[in-house]
C-alpha cells in the first residue's frame, strides 16, 4: 500500500469533505407489509400471482424499512397513477417540483449546520436529481428555501440516476480546487412519485423498482484548505474521481420520462454487468499505485439492490463486512437513487465516531472509494482519503 502515498503529495490544497447532512420524508414504510399496501392502493387485489411475486422480491430485497413521500391520501387525489400507462405527467409533475428542493433543503440545512459556517460563505451549489424536471429548476429554488447569496455559481444536475453523487463529487472537488476560498454545497434529492407505477403483468421491473426504490436527500459540504481556526474540519479527502462507461451496457438501465411518469426498464443482468465490471474501474484509478489487494480499502458503494452488492463481494474478493455500511443503508432506507451513496458516506463516518476509531472510517483504513452507478452504465470512481479526527 505504500505507493497510495504517492497520491498523498501536493495534499495541501486537496478538496475535501467538510460536512454531511441527509433527510427524508416522515412516512416508514415497514417492507413486510408494503406487499398487502401496494396492491392494496393500485386496487391490484386480483393479480395474486403478481402478489406472490412482489412478496418474494420484497423478502429477497433485504430492506427492513424505506420513506416515502406518496401516500395513500395522494394516491386517491390522483387516480391516474395507478392506472398502468394513464397520462399522469402533470399530476406528478407538481408533487416533484415543490417536494425535491424542500426535501433538498432538510438535507443541506443540516451539513450547514455540522459545518458550522455562515451561509454565505458557500460560493458554489451543484443540485442533482431524477425526480422532475422544471424551469428556474430545483437549484435556484432550494438557493432561495435556505438564503444562498444570488452570485452563488449554480450547477443543476438532471437525470443521471444513481451515480449523481459521483459527478457531484467530481465536479465539487474541481471547483474547490481551482477556485480559492470555495465552499460548494453539493445537494442529491429524489422523490420516487415519478417512477410509481401499478403492478403490470406485461412490465415486471416495476415490481423490482417497487420494492426497492425510495425517498431520500443528503448534502455535502467540499472545500479545499479547511480552516482549522474557525473549526473547520476535513472528514473526507477527494483524492480522484473518474467516470466511466461500461462497454455495450447502454439497455442495462433505461429509463423515459412520458406521459405516464418515468418508465423504467432494469435488466436482469444488471448485478453481474456492474460487478464484472468494476474492478476495472478500480485498476484504472489505483492499479497505477499498486493497489492489488481490494481488502485493503474502505468502501462507499450505491446500495442498488442485494444482487448487486453480492456480486460486487464475489467478484472482489472482499471480506464478508467491507460493504457493511451500503447494506444497512439499504436496510433502513432502501435505494433512494442519487443520495444513497452520501447516507453510505456518512454511516462510514458515524460508525467510527461510535467504534472510538482514530480514522474518520471503520477498520481504521485511511484509504477507500466510492463506487456510484447507473444509467450507461456509468460508473463513478471517487478515491478517498480518510482525515483521523486527531490529525484534521
Ligand atoms: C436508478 C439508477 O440509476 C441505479 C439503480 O440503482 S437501478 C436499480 C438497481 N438494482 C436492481 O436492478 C436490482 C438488482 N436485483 C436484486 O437486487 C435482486 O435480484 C432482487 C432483490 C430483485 C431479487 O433478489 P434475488 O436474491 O436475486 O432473488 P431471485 O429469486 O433471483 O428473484 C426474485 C424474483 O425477482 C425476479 N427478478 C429479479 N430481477 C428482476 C428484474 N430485473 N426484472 C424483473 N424481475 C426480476 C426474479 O425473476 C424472481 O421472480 P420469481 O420469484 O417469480 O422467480
Amino acid at each position: 500500500m505504500g505507493s497510495l502515498d504517492t497520491m498523498n503529495e501536493n495534499r495541501r490544497g486537496r478538496a475535501a469533505v467538510l460536512a454531511i447532512g441527509t433527510a427524508n420524508p416522515p412516512h416508514c414504510f415497514c417492507q413486510v407489509d408494503y406487499p398487502d399496501f401496494y396492491f392494496r392502493v393500485t386496487k391490484s387485489h386480483h393479480l395474486t400471482s403478481l402478489k406472490d411475486k412482489f412478496r418474494r422480491i420484497c423478502e429477497k430485497s433485504a430492506i427492513r424499512k424505506r420513506y416515502m413521500h406518496l401516500t395513500e391520501d395522494i394516491i386517491n387525489k390522483n387516480p391516474n397513477l395507478i392506472i398502468y400507462k394513464a397520462p399522469s405527467f402533470d399530476a406528478r409533475q407538481e408533487i416533484l417540483v415543490n417536494e425535491v428542493p424542500k426535501l433538498g433543503k432538510d438535507a443541506a440545512l443540516k451539513a450547514i449546520k455540522e459545518w458550522g459556517q455562515p451561509i454565505s460563505n458557500i460560493t458554489h451549489l451543484i443540485f442533482c436529481t431524477s425526480s422532475g424536471i422544471d424551469m428556474p429548476a430545483a437549484d435556484h429554488q432550494l438557493a432561495k428555501f435556505i438564503g444562498l447569496k444570488s452570485s452563488v455559481q449554480r450547477f443543476m444536475l438532471y437525470q443521471q440516476g444513481c451515480f449523481a453523487a459521483g459527478t457531484a463529487l467530481r465536479l465539487a472537488k474541481d471547483l474547490a480546487e481551482n477556485n480559492p476560498g470555495a465552499r460548494v454545497l453539493a445537494v442529491c434529492s429524489e422523490i420516487m412519485v415519478g417512477s410509481f407505477q401499478p403492478p403490470s403483468e406485461t412490465h415486471l421491473d416495476v415490481l423490482v423498482g417497487s420494492a426497492l426504490f425510495s425517498d431520500g436527500a443528503a448534502a455535502v459540504i467540499v472545500g479545499a484548505n479547511p480552516n482549522a481556526t474557525i473549526n473547520e474540519r476535513p472528514l473526507f479527502q477527494i483524492v480522484s474521481a473518474k467516470q466511466a462507461v461500461i462497454p455495450d451496457s447502454d439497455d442495462v438501465i433505461i429509463a423515459k420520462i412520458r406521459e405516464m411518469g418515468m418508465a423504467y426498464y432494469l435488466s436482469k443482468k444488471l448485478p453481474n454487468v456492474i460487478a464484472n465490471n468494476i474492478e476495472q474501474c478500480l485498476f484504472e484509478t489505483l492499479g497505477p499505485c499498486g493497489v492489488d489487494d481490494w481488502n485493503k480499502l474502505f468502501y462507499v458503494v450505491h446500495p442498488g439492490g442485494p444482487a448487486v452488492l453480492k456480486r460486487i463481494e464475489e467478484k472482489l474478493g472482499l471480506g464478508s463486512d467491507k460493504l457493511k455500511a451500503s447494506w444497512h443503508v439499504l436496510s433502513e432506507y432502501g435505494n433512494m437513487w442519487s443520495p444513497s451513496v452520501l447516507f453510505v458516506l456518512d454511516e462510514m463516518r458515524k460508525r467510527s465516531t461510535e467504534e472510538g476509531k482514530t480514522a474518520a472510517i471503520t477498520e481504521g483504513l485511511e484509504w477507500g472509494v466510492l463506487l456510484a452507478f447507473g444509467p450507461g452504465l456509468t460508473v463513478e470512481t471517487v478515491v478517498l482519503r480518510s482525515i483521523a479526527a486527531d490529525s484534521a
